[in-house]
C-alpha cells in the first residue's frame, strides 16, 4: 500500500495522519481487505506493470531460513555496473571472493534502462515491518527489493527477453569480478598445524598467476582448438544434462619438461576465471580421504594432478617394480588387482598414501562426481604412454593436448613477451634453427630474457642463436 502514498506525493500530510489513525483503529483483517480494493482499483487505472524482485527468499530446504536471492543479487550487479552512476546516491561494497569495489544504488534511488526501444525503470526499495517484528538470523528485518516498471504493452519484450539480459549479464559480470584461490590439499596428518579449524581438508591463496593464452606460446591452430572447446564447455550445462552426463571435462597434458603445461593450466584458469585446486595426491591417506576432498571442490573449478606418472603408487608396492622403475602402468595394475573395496580396513595400515588407481577413477567419475556442478580435470605427465590406458581414456581425459619443443610460433609469442618486439631481421635465421633442433620453450625464454638493463634486443637474439646452434 505505500506505492499508493507514494504516489500521491509527499505534501499531503493530512490524508497520511488520516491513514496512519485508520490503521490503527481499523482491525487488521478489514484493514488489508481494504488495502487490497484500493490496490485493485489502482492496477485497473494504471498503465504500468511493476515486479518486485526481494532480496530474501526462503531456502529451499527449510522454509524458516533465508538465503539472499540470485536474482537480487545478479540484478544489483548489473544496475551498479552499467548504470549505478546515473543514481545520486550510491553504496560501495566489497563483496567476499570479489576484487572490486561494486557500487549500487542506495534504497529509493530510481534509475531508467533502455532495451531494444523499450524504456523500464529500476527502484530500490525498503519496506520496514509494520509492527514489531522478531528476526531470525543476522539480517536486519527491513525487506529490500528492486522493482521493475514498464509499461504493460511491453510486457513480452520484458518478460520475453529483457529479464534474462539483465540476469546472464548480472552473473558474468559477477564472474568477471570473482577473485580467483589457488587451494591446496594438506595431508590429514597436518590439518592441526594449520590453525583452528582443524578440519579444513583444502587451504586456499589468491591465484594470481599471471598467464594468459596470449603469453603461451604454441601453435596458435592447437591453441584455438583449446580455447574453443573450452568456450564450448562452459556453455554446455543443457548439452550435458540432455545426455545424461555429468558437466566436466579431463584433459591430459603432455610432453617433455619445460613446454608450458603448468603455464597453459594459469591460462585455462585465467581464461575461465575458474579456481584451481592442486591436488597433491601423495599427501591423501586413501580412497576414502581422496573422495571427501572431492566432495569439498566448488563448481567452476580446474581439478589438477601435477606430474601424475609419478602421483600414483606411492606405496611400497612402487619400491618393488622392476629395476625400481617408475612404472606407473605396471604399479597401478598390481594395485588395481589386489583392491576390492576403496575403503577397505587396510586403507589405514600405514603411513604412506593408499590411493589406488580404481580410487582415482571413481574421484573423476564415479557416481557422486557429479555434485557441484562444472569442473575440468586437468592431468599433466612427461611421459604419456606410462599412464594406464584406463585413466586416460576418452571420457575421462577426453581431450589429450601435446606440449612440444618450440615452433617458430611460440618463439614470436615468447619474443613479443620477453622483448616487445613482434618482427626482426634475425628472425629467419632463429626459424631454420627451430626447424632442425629441439628446444623447450622455457629454454627459449631463459635465452631470451635480457640478463641487465643493458642488453639489447639484438643481444638477446644472438644469445638464443648462439644456444640453438650448440644444442
Ligand atoms: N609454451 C610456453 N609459453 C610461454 N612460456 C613458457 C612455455 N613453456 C614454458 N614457458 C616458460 O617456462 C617456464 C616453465 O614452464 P612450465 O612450468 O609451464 O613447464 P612444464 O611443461 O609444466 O614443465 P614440467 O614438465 O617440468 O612441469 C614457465 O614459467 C614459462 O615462463
Ligand atoms: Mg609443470
Amino acid at each position: 500500500m505505500s506505492g499508493f502514498w507514494d504516489m500521491l506525493g509527499p505534501g499531503i500530510g493530512t490524508l497520511l495522519l488520516i491513514y496512519t489513525t485508520l490503521e490503527r483503529i481499523i482491525p487488521d483483517d478489514l484493514w488489508f481487505a481494504i488495502n487490497r480494493f484500493f490496490q485493485n482499483l489502482l492496477n485497473f487505472f494504471n498503465p504500468y506493470i511493476e515486479i518486485t524482485f526481494d532480496e530474501l527468499s526462503s531456502s529451499s530446504s527449510s522454509s524458516c531460513f533465508f538465503e539472499r536471492s540470485k536474482a537480487y543479487s545478479a540484478i544489483e550487479t548489473y544496475l551498479g555496473t552499467n548504470f549505478s552512476l546515473r543514481a545520486e546516491r550510491l553504496k560501495g561494497n566489497i563483496p567476499s571472493g570479489s576484487r572490486s569495489v561494486t557500487l549500487s544504488m542506495d534504497d529509493y534511488e530510481e534509475i531508467t534502462d533502455v532495451y531494444e526501444g523499450v524504456k523500464v525503470s529500476w527502484m530500490r526499495n525498503k519496506s520496514s515491518p509494520r509492527s514489531n517484528v522478531i528476526s531470525f538470523g543476522a539480517h536486519s528485518p527491513d525487506k529490500r527489493s528492486y522493482i521493475l516498471s514498464f509499461r504493460a504493452k511491453h510486457k513480452d519484450i520484458v518478460i520475453g527477453s529483457y529479464l534474462s539480459h539483465v540476469l546472464s549479464e548480472g552473473k558474468a559480470i559477477a564472474k568477471r569480478n570473482k577473485r580467483q584461490r589457488l587451494f591446496m590439499n594438506v595431508s590429514s596428518d597436518k590439518q592441526g598445524d594449520w590453525g583452528d579449524d582443524k578440519k579444513l581438508a583444502w587451504r586456499s591463496i589468491a591465484f594470481e598467476h599471471p598467464a594468459t593464452f596470449d603469453t603461451l606460446g604454441m601453435d596458435p591452430k592447437k591453441k584455438k582448438d583449446v580455447m574453443d572447446d573450452l568456450v564450448a564447455f562452459t556453455n554446455a550445462k543443457e548439452y550435458y544434462k540432455g545426455i545424461g552426463k555429468p558437466w566436466k571435462r579431463g584433459y591430459l597434458l603432455y610432453g617433455p619438461p619445460g613446454t608450458g603445461k603448468s603455464t597453459m593450466i594459469a591460462a585455462m584458469a585465467n581464461f575461465l576465471h575458474f579456481d584451481v585446486y592442486d591436488l597433491e595426491l601423495t599427501a591423501v591417506k586413501n580412497n576414502t580421504e581422496l573422495r571427501m576432498l572431492m566432495t569439498e571442490i566448488s563448481k567452476r573449478s580446474i581439478v589438477v594432478i601435477e606430474d601424475i606418472d609419478c602421483s600414483l603408487g606411492i606405496t611400497g608396492r612402487r619400491k618393488n617394480t622392476k629395476n625400481g622403475e617408475n612404472d606407473l602402468k605396471e604399479v597401478i595394475a598390481e594395485k588395481a588387482d589386489m583392491e576390492d573395496d576403496d575403503s577397505s580396513s587396510s586403507d589405514d595400515d600405514e603411513d604412506d598414501s593408499k590411493v589406488t588407481l580404481s580410487g582415482l577413477l571413481n574421484s573423476i567419475d564415479g557416481l557422486w562426481s557429479a555434485s557441484g556442478g562444472e569442473k575440468i580435470f586437468v592431468f599433466t605427465t612427461n611421459y604419456a604412454e606410462k599412464l594406464d590406458p584406463a585413466l586416460i581414456r576418452r571420457g575421462r581425459m577426453d581431450k589429450h593436448i601435446e606440449m612440444s619443443y618450440c615452433c617458430f610460433e611460440s618463439f614470436k609469442v615468447l619474443a613479443k613477451n620477453y622483448l616487445k618486439i613482434e618482427y626482426h631481421e634475425k628472425f629467419e635465421k632463429i626459424r631454420c634453427l627451430l626447424e632442425e633442433n629441439e628446444m623447450s620453450p622455457a629454454d627459449v625464454a631463459e635465452n631470451l630474457m635480457p640478463k641487465s638493463a643493458e642488453m639489447s634486443v639484438d643481444e638477446c637474439l644472438g644469445n638464443l642463436i648462439a644456444a640453438l646452434e650448440k644444442a
